[in-house]
């Protein structure tokens, strides 16, 4: 592991959320539903509850259904064994212990929040398949419910836990409800498999003929819980068989998390720059850092894919959010500014909608070599050149500063991962499942869809319409890191060099292989310098951001 310290870390892509002005945390959040991680809410009478007029605004349908339809609700969340498997080809840790830590962190969240609304978490260590056909066998439940996933390990879980309820006979069923899009799949202006190919077509479809829906409102209190012996502990990393990382994250980062909103937004004011910014690479503000909480599912009051009108957010130094589950970007186009930045964070947010849909259109072929494409071509798994690449050793300080972040803190700007991508990909002749698989492991926002939908994009055998996207280093160094600062950072043995030295070092210092470059830079150490001499020389066929 890097030894990096991170002690004051006022780079640190999530230090904005350790501000302890704002330790008043917020209300509530609740997430709930995933197929796959199996956030499930049980209900048993189905009677609507409608005795509190207190009303709160929610934008998680599949806890709204639940609930609507129910007398009693007992939330369940099952630590399947198999996300700490390993990955499909490479054999990596399916979940690493950054994002271990995070989903610990994220359930220790959910029970609070959920306690808060007259409910409770149950834990369960096991498959759900196994899990909650006894559980509704023992309280008698007739309904899971689930969020409805779209990838295939994912469905399998879905139709083992159908198959395993259908086994136990007592009429309990499985729905499945749709969720964490922005826009509803079922509001598409075309059928999911008719999906266009090129994102920009769908963009333009979706943004003419589609509605964001809005939230819904339920009452404060969502109780009451059924009568549970044992709820189950939130396990530690050990338990989990993860080893806790030596690295020293910023305190709380994790549980602050609806402060994301209120600081981008609000406090710092930064929605509005955010075009400007948002291609940068070092410390917490050229991004929203939404991902991890949404590829969590973690539907928060005041950050969601939502929109709704009836809102109520006061900013301001005691901060709160009150009510709602909506996501903010037209609340602060009305009370401050609406902008191209304002638009482009639903720009970017409509990318992790097009992967979403995409996945179901192309099936498992996203994880194919070929890609949706079937590409045939040739990539090497040479082993020494992907360790390279996955410990941060491949003497181009971009690339290596990248991957320290990478394992340093599971996060990596949009930015950085084209790059290390297209380093991959068109510099190593990778296979370019590899760097899937190991941001699978890493990432705190690892998402199926996003991550292969992304990789199969920049690897040449997904949904662009240019065929060979490359990143060239000297130009992406030249222009999202002119004065090395953000290598610096993360390769300390470049802080000593004078900034127009970081990014072409010449012999040095870091690197223990000499990697020989398909495109025949040079090899290691003399790649750099080689580089350097040349800089801007190489070709660079992508200057914007897709
Ligand atoms: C090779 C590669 C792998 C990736 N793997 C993942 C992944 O596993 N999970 C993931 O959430 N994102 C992934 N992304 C997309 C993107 O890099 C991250 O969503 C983004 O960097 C997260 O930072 P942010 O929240 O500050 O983003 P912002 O720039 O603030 O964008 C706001 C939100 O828009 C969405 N978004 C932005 N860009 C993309 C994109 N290209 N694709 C899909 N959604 C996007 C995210 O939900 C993000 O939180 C990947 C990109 C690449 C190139």
């Amino acid at each position: 592991m890097s030894a990096l310290s991170l002690s004051s870390p006022l780079t640190h892509p999530f230090r904005r959320f350790n501000l302890h002005h704002l330790s008043n945390k917020p209300v509530s959040s609740l997430f709930f539903c995933s197929a796959a991680k199996m956030n499930v809410h049980i209900h048993r009478v189905p009677e609507k509850l409608q005795r509190n007029h207190d009303l709160r605004v929610l934008d998680n349908d599949a806890l709204y259904k639940a609930w609507s339809s129910s007398d009693t609700l007992l939330p369940v969340y099952c630590l399947d064994p198999r996300l700490f498997h390993t990955t499909h080809f490479f054999s990596f840790p399916k979940t690493g212990a950054l994002r271990g830590a995070f989903l610990m962190e994220c359930l220790a969240d959910l029970r609070k929040n959920l306690m808060r609304r007259g409910l409770n978490l149950l834990i369960r260590s096991g498959k759900p398949e196994d899990i909650l056909p006894s559980l509704a066998k023992d309280f008698g439940a007739h309904t899971v419910f689930a969020h409805e996933e779209t990838c295939s390990e994912e469905l399998h879980v879905e139709r083992l836990v159908d198959k395993a309820l259908k086994r136990v006979g007592n009429g309990t069923k499985l729905e499945l409800i749709w969720g964490s899009t922005m826009y509803h799949k079922d509001d598409l202006p075309f059928d999911v498999l008719d999906l266009p190919d090129i994102y920009t077509q769908f963009r333009k479809s979706v943004e003419a003929n589609c509605r964001i829906r809005s939230s819904t409102r339920i009452p404060v209190s969502i109780g009451p819980t059924p009568c549970v012996d044992n709820w189950g502990d939130v396990p530690t990393l050990g338990q989990l068989g993860l080893e806790p990382q030596e690295v020293n994250l910023p305190e709380k980062i994790f549980s602050l998390y609806i402060n994301v909103v209120c600081l981008f937004f609000y406090l710092q004011d930064l929605l509005k720059v955010y075009k400007e910014t948002r291609n940068g690479m070092l410390g917490p503000d050229y991004s929203t850092k939404f991902s991890p909480w949404l590829a969590l599912d973690v539907s928060l009051l005041g950050l969601s894919m939502k929109r709704s009108d009836h809102s109520n957010f006061y900013p301001g130094p005691n901060m709160r959010f009150r009510g709602s589950k909506t996501f903010y970007v037209q609340r602060y186009e009305r009370e401050r500014i609406a902008n191209n930045s304002t638009y482009w964070v639903l720009f970017e947010l409509l990318w992790r909608d097009y992967f979403r849909f995409l996945s179901i259109k192309c099936g498992n072929s996203l994880f194919h070599l070929g890609g949706p494409r079937d590409v045939q071509g040739e990539w090497s798994q040479d082993k020494r050149l992907f360790e390279s690449w996955r410990d941060g050793k491949t003497g181009y300080p971009l690339i290596d500063a990248n991957m320290k972040e990478l394992s340093t803190t599971g996060f990596m700007s949009n930015r950085g991962r084209q790059i290390v991508c297209s380093f991959l990909v068109r510099d190593m002749g990778l296979d370019w499942r590899m760097g899937a698989e190991w941001f699978e492991t890493c990432l705190l926002d690892y998402d199926p869809c996003s991550n292969y939908g992304n990789w199969t994009y920049g690897a040449g055998v997904g949904n662009d319409p240019r065929e060979d996207r490359y990143f060239s280093i000297p130009k992406q160094a030249q222009n999202y890191d002119p004065e090395g600062e953000y290598v610096a950072f993360w390769v300390q043995q470049l802080r000593r060099l004078p900034k127009e030295k970081r990014h072409w070092p010449g012999r040095l210092i870091y690197m223990d292989t000499v990697v020989p470059l398909k495109h025949g830079h040079g090899g290691g150490n003399a790649q750099a310098s080689r580089v350097s001499k040349s800089r801007g020389g190489f070709r660079d066929n992508h200057s914007g951001r897709r």
